[in-house]
């Protein structure tokens, strides 16, 4: 079934009502606008508070070519463009889980939005199953689309200028926590990123649906793209208000994810944020998930525990913890998704 030519809607899209977005919008600046080309001090000062507040921020001057951010904006939307039969081509299954897909849920409710996802690096190796006995590995490698031609050179070539970015603000979160700058690098040398193209379509029940569900990302950060439409929000840790992350033109988003939050032992958390859709416009934007290695093991780092502050999280295997999260994403499950704080200690 194409969105756009739904007349009622199909009841797999419907939130509970608890959590349907309220249609009075919170108006404010509250998430910072950090300029990367500041003094290094400065900045660092500046993503630390911007951690402990929000865990999200937006970049400017951050290095990522304009002019491509603007060609993979345009091939994107070329591709979502397509006849449906056509995209299916490129149609992600339970054997491949990269390429086109238009039915993802979060948390067992339909995302209204399509999406095409690919590794960061091709190929890339992940544990085969959630089973954790399983020490069986499987390969992941991207299928690219026909159309549009530009297509696959142009996210290849966004996802090596974004990356670069994702190791910077890797550095400057591990800075704001006083530690050495390339103190996480080393649980990225096989890393598992992957990248996302959303489309979320114009749809005729906002009030209803949702773009995307409340969700933690998992990762260590992610780095997102996003155009002018609007429609990604925070949730507030003080109040639990969803707050609009305002687009600022030419800029990146940065979120913590579940990693950052356990290596940090809680001082920074992973926040929850959701996207909310547009009765008129359709809109676009291009996550990049900075995965680790499958086989790191994440815990609270040893220079941020003491006996005043001890690990509040067991050991856990990253790896894992990613296919068990990716299972939801091709079926519905009876069960809850694993999330970090079933790791929690206290
Ligand atoms: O589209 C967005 O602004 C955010 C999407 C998102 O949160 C996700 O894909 O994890
Ligand atoms: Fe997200």
């Amino acid at each position: 079934m194409e969105f756009s030519t739904m007349a009622e809607i199909d009841p797999a899209f419907i939130q509970a009502p608890e959590y349907r977005p309220k249609r009075k919008v919170i108006e404010t600046d509250e998430i910072p606008v950090i300029d990367l080309s500041n003094d290094t001090k400065e900045v660092v000062l500046e993503i630390g508070e911007a951690c402990k507040t929000w865990g999200f921020f937006q970049v400017i001057n951050h290095g990522v070519p304009l002019e491509l951010l603007s060609r993979i904006k345009k091939t994107s939307k070329e591709f979502f463009d397509l006849p449906l039969e056509e995209k299916k081509l490129a149609k992600r299954d339970e054997v491949n889980p990269m390429g086109y897909h238009d039915s993802e849920h979060t948390k067992n409710v339909r995302d209204w939005k399509e999406v095409f996802d690919f590794m960061a690096k091709d190929p890339t190796f992940v544990p085969a199953s959630h089973e954790p006995d399983d020490t069986q590995l499987r390969t992941i490698r991207n299928q690219w689309p026909a159309h549009p031609p530009e297509f696959r050179d142009v996210c290849e070539e966004y996802a090596g200028e974004v990356e670069k970015l994702a190791f910077k603000m890797l550095e400057l979160i591990s800075l704001s926590l006083g530690l050495p700058g390339d103190r996480l690098h080393g649980y990225f040398k096989e890393q598992i990123s992957f990248l996302r193209v959303n489309h979320y379509p114009a749809c005729p029940f906002p009030e209803l649906a949702l773009g995307v569900g409340r969700h933690k990302d998992g990762g260590a950060l992610t780095v997102l793209a996003q155009d002018e439409v609007g429609g990604l929000e925070v949730r507030r840790k003080f109040d639990g208000a969803w707050i609009p992350v305002k687009p600022v033109p030419d800029a990146c988003i940065i979120n913590l994810g579940d990693a950052t939050q356990v290596w940090s032992n809680d001082r920074y958390e992973s926040p929850e944020h959701r996207v909310v859709v547009n009765s008129e416009k359709e809109r676009f934007s291009i996550p990049f998930f900075f995965f680790p290695a499958h086989y790191v093991m994440l815990k609270p780092l040893e220079e941020l525990v003491n006996e005043q502050n001890p690990a509040r999280y067991r050991e856990f295997n990253w790896g894992k913890f990613f296919v068990s999260r990716n299972r939801s994403d091709y079926k519905k499950l009876e069960v809850e998704n694993v999330q970090i704080y079933h790791y929690r200690i206290f």
